[in-house]
């Protein structure tokens, strides 16, 4: 999936359908940026040629970066790092059974060579987000709209801020955000 008559820069691939719930926030991050973007499921367990296929041939298709989410045994992140040259960030997928912590370790720690940008536990947003960046590096624009989002998030702390030494203090007392 991506926007009509647009050619997709990151490709959001994922185990299994069941992935999509956690993984979603991946596209939505795109969305706010612009930035164009596909999802499909690509399982390195039970599609390995498919699997294979994709990494790559995801540069020669224009793909910049690769978010990859899987849960358990999660190998399919690694596994497309080893077959395209392109940046692959991982999401750890929590399954029913130990909240995620074998797809965090299965993911996060990866032999010399083959890197894979692992982020937290279903922190599939973050993903998002780190594909911008990396997008950004080469796009003026991108990097200008990448810097007013850490604006606005400053302010928003800023504001918790305000609002917690209010209900503390009665006052806004001192602080950095004052
Ligand atoms: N970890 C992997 C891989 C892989 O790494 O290739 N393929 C599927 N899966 C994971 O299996 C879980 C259960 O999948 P089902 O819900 O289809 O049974 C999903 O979280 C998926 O990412």
């Amino acid at each position: 999936m991506s926007a009509p008559g647009t050619t997709p820069l990151v490709g959001i691939v994922m185990g299994s359908d069941s992935d999509w719930p956690v993984m979603e926030a991946a596209a939505e991050a795109l969305a706010e940026f612009e930035v164009p973007y596909e999802v499909d499921v690509v399982s390195a367990h039970r599609m390995p040629r498919e699997m294979v296929a994709y990494g790559e041939q995801a540069a020669g298709r224009g793909l910049k970066a690769v978010i990859a989410g899987a849960g358990g045994a999660a190998h399919l992140p690694g596994m497309l790092a080893s077959v395209t040259p392109l940046p692959v960030i991982g999401v750890p997928v929590p399954l029913k059974y130990l909240d995620g912590m074998d797809s965090l370790l299965s993911i996060v720690q990866m032999p010399a060579g083959v890197p894979v940008a692992t982020v937290s536990v279903a922190g599939a947003r973050n993903a998002g987000l780190l594909a911008v960046r990396m997008l950004a590096a080469h796009d003026e624009e991108l990097l200008a709209r990448m810097r007013h989002f850490q604006d606005e998030l400053n302010e928003q702390a800023t504001a918790k801020g305000k609002r917690l030494r209010a209900k503390v203090e009665g006052t806004a007392g001192f602080g950095f955000g004052k």
